[in-house]
């Protein structure tokens, strides 16, 4: 006996709108399939713990296979099984219902208003139609006698409903096979090696073994569903390895997630050996839904500044289908985001208190996340503050703290705040951070990317606290104290000299001052002030729109003529060029911008000296 009816749904044509726009990724039709399947299984196998099923589990599998000739994709379960009025609510009335649900509500909204409507439906089962013209459901529940139900549908709002008892269509197991004919224009999908692959993406953990065309595919208890205590570090490193088979490095360290309340949430995360940002984007975090793959972008879910990490999170609170707006709006998201940048920010601080000396020597690999975490996210500062490092040229490390306490004695100005100095390039600032330690001073060095933002930070957060570059002043002035050096020279031979200086260099950029430094210092310095330094390399850098006057102005430096070196009187003396040349030409140089014909001119000037 054959029943025939009519799904109740009141729209026309809801499979050519679904098979469209619901999933750019037709693909997932057999995540959602095979995901019924191992539902189907573990519910009867809570089903056996409960006492309410007493026969045999047997053996627990879901089996997928295609036939090329018959163009037929079978996906097989040994779970719980439906009967006929089963199929009838669970099929014709859930599944469907779904899906006119979703088209009323898709028909009249905007893009972004579809985006939020596609991440609230699960529409599961129906996704067979995206690749299928015809879908047949032959199944036969757990329960006593129950008979074989069959059902067959063409993606129209007709169904067919049989059931059997007898004969040659009893199904001979309980459990459920969905059978997929496959559609014209989705070939593709019944190419062995193409549901290989989409099987090894989105069932490559699930909780019940999977076979294809006779082959187990996934690995059924992934470590980040077992407790740390029981994982050894090899097994941490052998997940990672197996995550990313083509990763070089081992990862420097991990953090296995594991909470309940107040929303579910497991996962290993590892922090990679930093490279270069290319591989970043390859060895992305990837997101599960009960052991099933979701998707690897995992922005909002995870903070921005944290998607530089790899591995896997595991929530079933974040929605199968994931997009875009929908996470954003998602409390349970939220909390999941602040949550693990709460983990991150513990296991850091443990580290660096458990073992100071292994946590300085990732300080290379991890200083970025840190620092961006601190720019991105007050709370994580708040964490990270006691343990971020400071790197000295020396090569020494501090907490900001500790060199805080460090410079202390030596590097207050007169009006009691602390002036930090840095290099940006120790190498080519080498002649500035010589004469800064030669005066007792400490300088750190700032050569990241992120540096000049963090340097801005931290002058926010810290109190009476400056940064300065060592070249932006000369060495007296970097840190301005009450005592003032004696000018050697009289006036008016301060006021020569400029002149003198000015002259021999004529360029309109360049702005000569008379000062008096110690007689060891350089008779000519070349320094570019702090202010107008950092605004052209934020105007540079793509820095705020305000930015744009600072840009335009020329490159401009400052000159600093030592009037208390024995080479001022020369120049004076001198009456001009050749002394001041020479000494204004070292100072470029020291500088590295003595380049071109300048560079020329200073070599045959120096050997015509000599
Ligand atoms: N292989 C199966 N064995 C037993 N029951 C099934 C099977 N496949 C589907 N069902 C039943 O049909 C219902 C509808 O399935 P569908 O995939 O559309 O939605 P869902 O699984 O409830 O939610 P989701 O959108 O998360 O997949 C299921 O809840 C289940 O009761």
């Amino acid at each position: 006996m054959t029943e025939t009816g009519s799904i109740s749904i009141h729209t026309e044509n809801i499979f050519p709108i679904i098979k469209k726009f619901l999933y750019s990724d037709h693909e997932i039709f057999l995540r959602e399939l095979v995901s019924n399947a191992v539902d189907a299984t573990q519910k009867l196998q809570s089903l056996a713990r409960q006492g309410e099923f007493q026969g045999e589990l047997g053996e627990l599998k879901v089996r997928v296979t295609v036939d090329r000739d018959a163009r037929k994709i079978t996906v097989s379960d040994h779970g719980l099984g439906m009967t006929g009025e089963e199929i009838k609510k669970y099929i014709n009335q859930i599944a469907f219902s779904g899906a006119t649900e979703f088209v009323e509500k898709y028909k009249e909204k905007d893009q972004q208003a579809k985006d939020q409507i596609i991440g609230q439906f699960g529409l599961g089962f129906y996704s067979a139609f995206m690749v299928a013209r015809e879908v047949e459901i032959w199944s036969k529940s757990y329960k006593e006698d129950a008979a074989t139900a069959h059902w067959t549908c063409d993606g129209s709002t007709q169904f067919t409903l049989d059931e059997y008892t007898e004969g040659v269509h009893v199904k001979a197991e309980r459990g459920t096979d969905v059978v997929l004919h496959v559609a014209e224009d989705s070939d593709e999908f019944l190419e062995e090696a193409r549901l290989r692959g989409i099987l090894e993406k989105y069932c490559r953990f699930l909780p019940v073994p999977i076979e294809f065309e006779g082959q187990l595919v996934n690995d059924t208890t992934p470590i980040w569903t077992k407790q740390p205590a029981d994982l050894t570090d090899e097994d941490y490193q052998k997940f990672y390895r197996e995550l990313y088979p083509m990763s070089m490095e081992e990862p420097l360290f991990w953090i296995h997630l594991n909470v309940d309340y107040p929303f579910n949430l497991t996962g290993i995360l590892y922090f990679p050996k930093v490279k270069d940002e290319l591989q970043f984007q390859r060895n992305k975090i990837q997101l599960y839904s009960r052991q099933v793959f979701i998707t690897d972008e995992v922005k909002d879910v995870v903070p921005e500044f944290l998607m530089l990490l790899q591995g896997v999170i595991d929530s079933p609170d974040i929605p199968l289908n994931v997009s875009r707006s929908f996470l954003q709006a998602d409390a349970n998201v939220r909390k999941i985001n602040t949550y693990i940048t709460r983990k991150v920010a513990d296991k850091l601080g443990e580290l660096f208190r458990k073992d100071r000396v292994g946590y300085e020597e990732k300080w290379n690999d991890i200083g970025l996340f840190v620092k961006y975490g601190m720019l991105s996210d007050d709370k994580f500062y708040e964490r990270a503050k006691d343990f971020a490092l400071l790197k000295s040229v020396d090569g020494k490390l501090y907490t900001i703290t500790e060199y805080q306490e460090h410079v202390q004695a030596n590097q207050k100005d007169k009006t009691d705040n602390t002036v930090l100095l840095y290099t940006t390039d120790p190498e080519a600032q080498h002649g500035f951070v010589a004469a800064a330690q030669a005066r007792g001073y400490d300088v750190l060095v700032f050569d990241q990317v992120l540096d000049p933002h963090f340097i801005g930070l931290l002058e926010q957060k810290l109190e009476k606290t400056t940064f300065k570059r060592v070249d932006s002043a000369t060495v007296g002035q970097l840190i301005e104290k009450e005592e003032t050096t004696e000018s050697v020279l009289s006036e008016d031979d301060q006021k020569k000299l400029e002149e003198v200086v000015t002259a021999a260099i004529s360029d309109p950029a360049m702005h000569v001052k008379v000062a008096a430094l110690s007689p060891q210092d350089a008779p000519v310095v070349i320094t570019r002030n702090e202010f107008m330094r950092r605004m052209k390399d934020m105007q540079r850098t793509g820095g705020g729109g305000g930015m744009q006057m600072f840009g335009s102005l020329p490159d401009s430096y400052d000159v600093t003529v030592n009037a208390n070196s024995p080479l001022a009187s020369k120049m004076l003396a001198d009456n001009g060029s050749t002394v001041a040349k020479q000494a204004f030409d070292l100072a470029l140089l020291a500088q590295g911008l003595l380049k071109g014909e300048a560079l020329t001119q200073f070599v045959k000037r120096s050997t015509e000296l000599l």
